[in-house]
């Protein structure tokens, strides 16, 4: 589709003159206010299958001009929701070198150094990811909220091949890892909503789980997500940096915010 951005002409601010779910109902990211949540002791611990893949499977890494993107296996699933979710991609969403502060749901309005979104897709009922983006239980994506701590040797596994990927449209094939371990410890801690793609065309389509505990990449692994990828690709005179990637929250409305634990 048309080119959009996060800022300038092509930013959030106009994405809906281009598409109109932007400006719809059910948007995301949200900010996830305590004084919104819902305890819900339904809601039971996610569980993944075949996370931990194997280095002799290879996975595309990708920058698509918005974000850094992994393919995923589609062995690969969420398999304690209604429907079966299979894995599509992850990708990130990061602020700047010199304000680490990008991460698309925020809590409490804190605001996080990145955020990591695993996508997947209602595998029982479609066949693959695009017929599914646009219906209301087509999507699930796990999102991980980071900061800025200790070293995340999982994180490096992605990063040591970023170099290869500055610019918009480069692809490289990377050997696959385990994906669990880009995921917090407890998975039984989470927030839970409808919501939407954070990007363009912005499908109501997501049944989102951001859970509760950050994962810590260090300040230098920070620094080369942040400062290594081009917007832009490596034809363009102008390099364009891709930082700031995120889209701000959007208004809550009357939807339920569930939590999985009490405060
Ligand atoms: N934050 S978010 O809402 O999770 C989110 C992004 F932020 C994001 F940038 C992407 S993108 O990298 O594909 C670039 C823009 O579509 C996606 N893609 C999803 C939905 C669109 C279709 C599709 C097809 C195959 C695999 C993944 C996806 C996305 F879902
Ligand atoms: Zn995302």
């Amino acid at each position: 589709g048309a080119k959009w951005t996060y800022d300038g002409p092509q930013g959030q601010d106009h994405w809906s003159q281009h598409y109109p779910y932007c400006g719809g109902a059910l948007q995301s990211p949200i900010d996830l206010k305590s004084d919104l949540l819902r305890f819900d002791p339904t809601l039971r611990p996610i569980e993944v299958q075949n996370y931990n893949l194997s280095p002799n499977e290879q996975l595309t890494l990708g920058n698509n001009g918005h974000s850094v993107q992994l393919s995923l296996s589609p062995t690969m699933s969420i398999s304690s929701l209604r429907n079966r979710y299979t894995a599509a991609q992850l990708h990130f969403h990061w602020g700047s070198p010199s304000r680490p502060a990008g991460s698309e749901h925020t809590v409490n309005s804190k605001q996080y150094a990145a955020e990591l979104h695993v996508v997947h897709y209602n595998s029982d009922k479609y066949p693959n990811i695009s017929t599914a983006v646009d219906k209301s239980d087509g999507l699930a994506v796990l999102g991980v909220l980071v900061e800025v701590g200790m070293f995340n040797p999982a994180f490096d596994h992605i990063l040591k091949f970023i170099n290869r990927i500055m610019y918009r449209d480069q692809k490289v094939k990377v050997p696959a890892f385990n994906i669990r371990a880009l995921l917090p410890t407890r998975l039984d801690e989470y927030y839970r909503y409808d919501g939407s793609l954070t990007t363009p065309p912005c499908y109501p389509s997501v049944l989102w789980t951001v859970f509760r505990n950050p994962i810590t990449v260090s300040r230098q692994q920070f620094l080369t997500l942040a400062a290594t990828l081009y917007s832009s690709n490596a034809q363009d005179s102008a390099s364009m940096s891709l930082s700031n990637n995120y889209r701000k929250t959007q208004p809550v409305d009357n939807r339920l915010v569930l939590a999985s634990f009490k405060e």
